[in-house]
C-alpha cells in the first residue's frame, strides 16, 4: 500500500504518476490532527481538525506538460504532509492528468480542459480516459464543496502554463460570470500571486474553472504561470510570489491586501473566440509570436479552410493561438484592453 510511503515522503506527485488513471482511496491523520484523504490518483483532500470558513481547490496538471504549477502544488502537498505547513482551511489538491505528465504531453487522447460541465458525456459513443477523468474530477469537486454546510466561501485556482511565450508572463482567465460583478478582492489576490493581467471571458466554457465558478459560485480562475517546460526545468524564482500566496491562502485565516489600485492591473475583455472549423487551418503568424501581441485592423490572423480571418479592430491581441486544436475547438482567443469600472466590486 502506498500510504506508508506517502506519510514518510509526502510525495503524492510520484505516487500519482505511478498510478496513471486510478489509485485506491486511503486515509490517515497527521499528528497535528489534519485528516488526509486520498480520493484517487492525483486527488488528495486535507481537513484540519479545526477548519476555517474557506473551501479551497487547487488544481494543476490538467494539461500534463504544464509543469511549474504541478511543482508548486507538489511542494505544498509535501509541506502539509510532513507538517511543515499547518492548514487553516479545507483544501482539495488535484493533479489532473498524471498519464499525460508521463508522456510530457498536453493530453493523452482529448483535451481534458474542454470536457467539464458535462461535456465529457456529449457526443454519442465517445468515450476515453480523459472523459472518464473529467467526470470523476467533477464529482470530487462537487463532493468537496457539498460535504460541508452551505454558505461557506469557495474558491478554485486551476493552475496552467501557456504553450507560447507571453508579453505578460503571468495572467489569469476570469470565467464568464453571467453578469455578476468581477471582484476587486480577487484581482488583489492574483496580484499578490504576481499576476497583474486578467482576461474577462464573455461566454460559458467547458473549462474546469468555469465549472467551479458556474456550478458552485466559487471564485474560480484559470491561472497561467509562465510557459510550458519539462519537469525540473522551470525557473521557480519567477513563481515565488504565487507559491507564497497560495501557501498563505491555505494556511492563514484571512489574507490582507493593501489598498486596491486600478493602475496595478492590465485587464482585457475577450473580444471573440476563433474556432478551427476546417481540416486546413493555418495561423498567419510565426510560432514565436507571443500571447498579447496586438494586430492592426485588417491584418490576417488565420486561414480556416477558404476563410481568411482578419483583425476586426486595431489593437486586437491574440491569446492561446494554436492551429493544432481539434476541429470545432478554440484556436485563438482575441482580447482588447479594458479598465476597471462599475462592473467591478
Ligand atoms: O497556451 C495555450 O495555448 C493554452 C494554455 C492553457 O491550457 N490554457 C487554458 C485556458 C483555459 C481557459 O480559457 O480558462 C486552456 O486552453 O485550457
Ligand atoms: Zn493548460
Amino acid at each position: 500500500m502506498y500510504l506508508e510511503r506517502l506519510k514518510t515522503t509526502g510525495d503524492f506527485l510520484s505516487i500519482s504518476r505511478e498510478h496513471e488513471w486510478s489509485l485506491p482511496s486511503g486515509e490517515f491523520t497527521l499528528n497535528n490532527g489534519t485528516q488526509v484523504q486520498v480520493l484517487d490518483t492525483g486527488v488528495i483532500q486535507f481537513t484540519p481538525a479545526q477548519y476555517g470558513n474557506k473551501d479551497i481547490v487547487l488544481s494543476s496538471g490538467i494539461h500534463g506538460n504544464e509543469t511549474a504549477p504541478i511543482e508548486i502544488c507538489h511542494e505544498l502537498i509535501q509541506a502539509v504532509i510532513l507538517e511543515k505547513l499547518n492548514l487553516a482551511h479545507r483544501v482539495l489538491f488535484i493533479f489532473g492528468n498524471p498519464a499525460s505528465m508521463n508522456l510530457a504531453e498536453r493530453f493523452v487522447e482529448e483535451n481534458l480542459n474542454r470536457l467539464f460541465s458535462g461535456a465529457h458525456s456529449k457526443g454519442e459513443g465517445l468515450c476515453n480516459k480523459e472523459r472518464v477523468r473529467a467526470k470523476q474530477l467533477e464529482s470530487y469537486v462537487s463532493d468537496f464543496f457539498n460535504q460541508v454546510e452551505a454558505g461557506r466561501y469557495r474558491c478554485h485556482y486551476d493552475l496552467h502554463t501557456a504553450i507560447r511565450g507571453s508579453k505578460n508572463e503571468k495572467f489569469a482567465v476570469y470565467p464568464f460570470l453571467h453578469g455578476k460583478p468581477w471582484k476587486k478582492s480577487q484581482l488583489q489576490f492574483l496580484l499578490a500571486c504576481g499576476v497583474n493581467t486578467v482576461l474577462m471571458m464573455q461566454s460559458p466554457a467547458t473549462t474546469f474553472s468555469y465549472f467551479s465558478s458556474s456550478q458552485f459560485a466559487a471564485d474560480a480562475f484559470t491561472v497561467e504561470l509562465g510557459q510550458v517546460k519539462a519537469f525540473g526545468c522551470n525557473d521557480m524564482s519567477r513563481f515565488a510570489e504565487a507559491k507564497q500566496t497560495l501557501s498563505a491562502l491555505i494556511s492563514q485565516g484571512e489574507l490582507v491586501y493593501g489598498d486596491f489600485n486600478a493602475v496595478d492591473y492590465e485587464l482585457f475583455n475577450v473580444h471573440r473566440t476563433i474556432n478551427r472549423t476546417q481540416q486546413q487551418f493555418t495561423l498567419a503568424f510565426a510560432d514565436d509570436v507571443e500571447n498579447f501581441t496586438a494586430f492592426k485592423q485588417g491584418e490576417l490572423l488565420a486561414i480556416d479552410g477558404e476563410q481568411q480571418i482578419v483583425a476586426e479592430v486595431d489593437g486586437e491581441a491574440v491569446i492561446f493561438p494554436n492551429a493544432k486544436v481539434a476541429i470545432g475547438q478554440r484556436a485563438i482567443l482575441t482580447v482588447l484592453p479594458m479598465q476597471v469600472d462599475e462592473r467591478f466590486q
